[in-house]
């Protein structure tokens, strides 16, 4: 069992394959970066397997596969197919924008990823040009339905953005609620590579948005999961991930590993140690030691949730995986 340096068991291991990404999403990289990490920098997949079998074994049960966008890297099928052939009992997921799901859905189900989660910020063709900065609703919607059609669980996050997709938040759940598909808000969180201009809806503008036509009730958060869920009178479940919230952290059971192999113990800041060294030597016991050594230090809490306004994070999304 893997347990921080403030008594929180960590069992979750998100894995960014790479930083690239299809979109120029407003909230995440709205500019192409100055430069890509080269390519003899990032971890190999038998790389990351290493350091993800090394983590298995301290006690990690779920891993999910990001990015950048994880679709983007050849090969994620026979890689999770690694992953789940290493342990039963694996919890495997899959965070995408969706855009080139529906090629390779059923070979990600047979490699044994039974959880997707697919932002979906519109409904609107428009919208969703103006977010991702490209024409993208189309092909998700399409990446959405063949996943459903391989039998993976489809879970959709959505970042409400005044301005932009405020007046579509029932429409979204909607679409959700129709295929009995869970769906996360996330709050918009603020972060140096953004649009500036940008603005998002808290917590209780998104309830009162939802308001307007349900009614629901509090169910609080389950487990270790971030998302404060409410349940509306058909049962019909969402969810709202809310880190300005002081609460948030007190349960975070996560990592972070990304695809130039540093481990990252929080979302909101910079610190993080590499495990490149210890896995290009297949160094299992080293890259153990920076696994505890990381946990150990984790921070108790991000600053989104500070009193002060306009706190911002230098961490790039499409670096740390969200
Ligand atoms: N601040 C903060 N935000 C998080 C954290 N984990 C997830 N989020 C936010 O929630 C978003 C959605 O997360 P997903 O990638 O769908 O994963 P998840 O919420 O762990 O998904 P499930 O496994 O389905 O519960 C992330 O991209 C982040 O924006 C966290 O530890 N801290
Ligand atoms: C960084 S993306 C990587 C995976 C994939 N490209 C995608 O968009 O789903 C993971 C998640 O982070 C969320 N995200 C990115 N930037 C964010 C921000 N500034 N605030 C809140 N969520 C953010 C996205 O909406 C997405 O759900
Ligand atoms: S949120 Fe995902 S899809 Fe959008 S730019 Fe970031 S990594 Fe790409
Ligand atoms: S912000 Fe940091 S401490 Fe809080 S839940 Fe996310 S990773 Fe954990």
């Amino acid at each position: 069992m893997l347990i921080d340096g403030h008594g929180r068991e960590v069992s979750y291991l998100r894995v960014s394959v790479t930083e690239r990404c299809n979109f120029r999403c407003q909230y995440c990289m709205p500019e192409k970066p100055f430069s890509w990490v080269p390519k003899e920098k990032l971890l190999s997949f038998e790389e990351l397997f290493l350091f993800i079998k090394v983590a298995i074994d301290e006690g990690i049960k779920k891993i999910r596969i990001t990015g950048g966008e994880p679709l983007l890297r050849h090969g994620l099928d026979e890689f999770i197919g690694m992953i789940n052939a290493y342990k039963s009992g694996l919890d495997i997921a899959l965070t995408t924008n969706g855009f080139l799901l529906a090629d390779v859905a059923q070979k990600l189900y047979d490699a044994g990823l039974k959880r997707v989660n697919i932002s979906l910020d519109s409904l609107k063709p428009e919208v969703a040009k103006q977010v991702a900065q490209k024409e993208v609703l189309g092909r998700v919607l399409g990446g959405i339905e063949a996943a459903r059609l391989a039998g993976i669980h489809v879970k959709i996050n959505t970042v409400p953005m005044r301005g932009i997709n405020d007046t579509e938040l029932l429409d979204i759940m909607e679409y959700a609620k129709a295929r009995n598909m869970p769906i996360r808000f996330i709050e918009y969180m603020e972060n140096h590579h953004a649009n500036p201009d940008l603005k998002g809806l808290k917590s209780e503008e998104i309830k009162a948005i939802i308001g307007t036509k349900y009614a629901f009730e509090e169910m609080g958060r389950q487990g270790a999961s971030p998302a404060q869920l409410y349940r509306l009178e058909d049962g019909y479940v969402f969810g709202i991930i809310d880190p300005h919230k002081h609460d948030f952290c007190e349960t975070c059971n996560r990592i972070r590993l990304t695809a130039e192999g540093m481990l990252i113990p929080c979302l909101y800041f910079d610190e993080a140690m590499s495990i490149k060294d210890a896995v290009r030597k297949g160094d299992v016991a080293g890259a153990a030691e920076v696994l505890r050594t990381v946990l150990a230090n984790k921070p108790e809490k991000n600053r989104w949730s500070e009193d002060q306004e306009n706190q911002s994070s230098d961490r790039a999304f499409y670096q740390t995986g969200g």
